[in-house]
């Protein structure tokens, strides 16, 4: 098997980045001390995510998977504020034992899912470690200034979020399909006041876009949308789900709501709670992902 160690750091990087595809906007991409790309007039986003062997995925989880999760997490956070993803920088961490197979895999996952939502891969850096660690880091583009911030929200709005949640753990966290169309849909035809993407489970994650607000919230546990066989714990807790959860004036008409099960007959948009003052609001039942407990 060649391994890491055979190879070395630079033939791995020439092998990694070779036929890399890039729109117009890449002047230099890897190869050079920076990459540079033409600027935008429209505001700038930036977003930086890892994934770790051994928290994210397993030794056995295939590269191609590794590598699709951690571009479509980075993705996922552009999705949730109604933003585009536009150029990535990469950087990977392995051990000098790893097949350079395995690491090729990697890089396909990212590059395939890069591609599919119009992200440039323009540089990264590479190092060794214990074990397999990727990060991306992301710009992205605002256009019209238009974005979905996480602390708009108001006393009284509506809480929806979109799919089924739970279960993840099962293959959908490797598999998942950030909510880009439907996020844009979402800040284009609904008067959402704030949005953010799954992933510590709405257990952690409802809190904090509550109270980015300054505000409570109740949710009716059994209301949830669940992936088949998971309870509403599951759906509370389990995170990975990569669903969007917005709150939106509870004075949205009827027919707007509607419009999504045409635009999207696929996927719901359940509605799970309410946001309250913070003072009016129940008791929250714990659970969800936290790195350090
Ligand atoms: N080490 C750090 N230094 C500075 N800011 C950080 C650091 N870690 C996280 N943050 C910031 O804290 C906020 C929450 O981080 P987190 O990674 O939980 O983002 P998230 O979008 O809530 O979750 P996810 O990345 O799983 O979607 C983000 O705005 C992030 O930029
Ligand atoms: C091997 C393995 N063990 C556990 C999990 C579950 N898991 C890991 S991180 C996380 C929250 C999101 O991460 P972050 O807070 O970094 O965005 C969850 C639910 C997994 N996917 N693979
Ligand atoms: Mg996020």
């Amino acid at each position: 098997m060649e391994t890491l160690a055979d190879i070395g750091e630079d033939e791995l990087i020439r092998r990694l980045v070779r036929g890399l595809k890039q729109d117009a906007s890449v002047i230099a991409g890897p190869g050079d001390d920076c990459a540079v790309v033409k600027g935008s007039r429209d505001l700038l986003l930036l977003k930086t995510d890892t994934v770790v062997e051994g928290v994210h995925f397993t030794p056995d989880t295939p590269g191609r998977l590794v590598g699709r999760k951690a571009m479509a997490r980075v993705i996922s956070d552009f999705a949730a504020m109604a933003a585009t993803p536009r150029h990535a920088l990469i950087t990977l961490i392995a051990p000098p034992q790893t097949a350079v197979k395995r690491v090729l895999e990697v890089y396909a996952g990212l590059r395939a899912m890069a591609e599919s939502f119009g992200v440039n891969i323009v540089g990264g850096e590479t190092s060794t470690g214990s074990q397999l660690i990727l990060t991306v880091s992301m710009t992205g583009t605002a256009p019209n200034q238009k974005w979905v911030s996480r602390n708009r929200a108001r006393a009284g709005d509506a809480l929806y979020v979109t799919g089924r949640l739970g279960g993840s753990i099962r293959g959908r966290h490797l598999r998942f399909h950030p909510r880009m169309q439907e996020a844009h849909w979402i800040s284009r035809h609904l008067p959402v006041h704030a949005m953010m993407d799954i992933s510590d489970g709405l257990a952690k994650d409802l809190p904090r876009l509550a109270a980015a607000s300054g505000l409570g919230f109740s949710v009716d546990l059994p209301s949830l949308p669940r992936s088949p066989g998971c309870t509403p714990e599951q759906a509370w807790g389990d995170g990975e789900d990569y669903e969007l959860l917005l709150a939106i004036s509870a004075r949205t008409p009827r027919k707007q709501l509607a419009a999504w099960h045409t635009a999207f007959p696929k996927l719901p948009l359940t509605r799970i709670g309410t946001l309250v003052e913070k003072h009016a609001a129940p008791l929250a039942t714990p659970g969800g992902w936290e790195h350090f407990r």
